[in-house]
């Protein structure tokens, strides 16, 4: 008889999106995002970073003052669009663990993503939220907040010593 405790689609795709948020070196907010086809597929991952050259121990990480990580940073939704270097993602799902900005939402529609799949949505009443949701709405492109039966799922390397 097969096992009954396996992971959901749902739970292993925003888990690899979670995963990908932990490479973040982003003191203050982590976040990950993963692209799935119809079929299931994983194309692409992403996590918020600097681009390729722009070091993380040279630019900013601060959120205040002249010099921020505002200017350099790219988010984790842009980064796995990118990361999906050309491939179509006409049809495709977007899972990230926080609702996606206006910015995002716009490279989002382009790329032809139809579904955004988020767990939560701390910046909800942030002007870009508000415009990422108007733009994302007259697309046609779906939000679905995830609501998971469990809080953690583990990783443990060691499970078969
Ligand atoms: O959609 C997003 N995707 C994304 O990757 N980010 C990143 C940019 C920053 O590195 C961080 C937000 O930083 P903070 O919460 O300190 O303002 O999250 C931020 C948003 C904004 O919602
Ligand atoms: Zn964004």
């Amino acid at each position: 008889m097969k096992r009954e405790d396996y992971i959901s689609w749902d739970e292993y795709f925003m888990g690899v999106a979670v995963l990908a948020a932990k490479r973040s070196k982003d003191p203050n907010t982590q976040v990950g995002a993963c692209i799935v086809n119809k079929s299931k597929r994983i194309l692409s991952t992403g996590y918020n970073g600097f681009p390729y050259g722009c070091s993380d121990d040279t630019f900013s990480w601060d959120r205040e003052g002249e010099d921020t990580k505002y200017q350099y940073v790219v988010h984790a939704e842009l980064n796995a669009i990118l990361n999906a270097h050309g491939k179509s993602l006409e049809g495709s799902r977007l899972y990230v663990d926080l609702f996606p900005c206006n910015e995002c939402a716009k490279a989002i529609i382009q790329s032809g993503i139809t579904e955004v799949v988020y767990l939560y949505d701390k910046y909800a009443d942030e002007p870009e939220t508000i415009a990422s949701k108007k733009m994302l709405n007259a697309a046609g492109v779906r939000t679905t907040q995830l609501n998971l039966h469990r809080d953690t799922i583990t990783i443990d390397f060691n499970r078969n010593k």
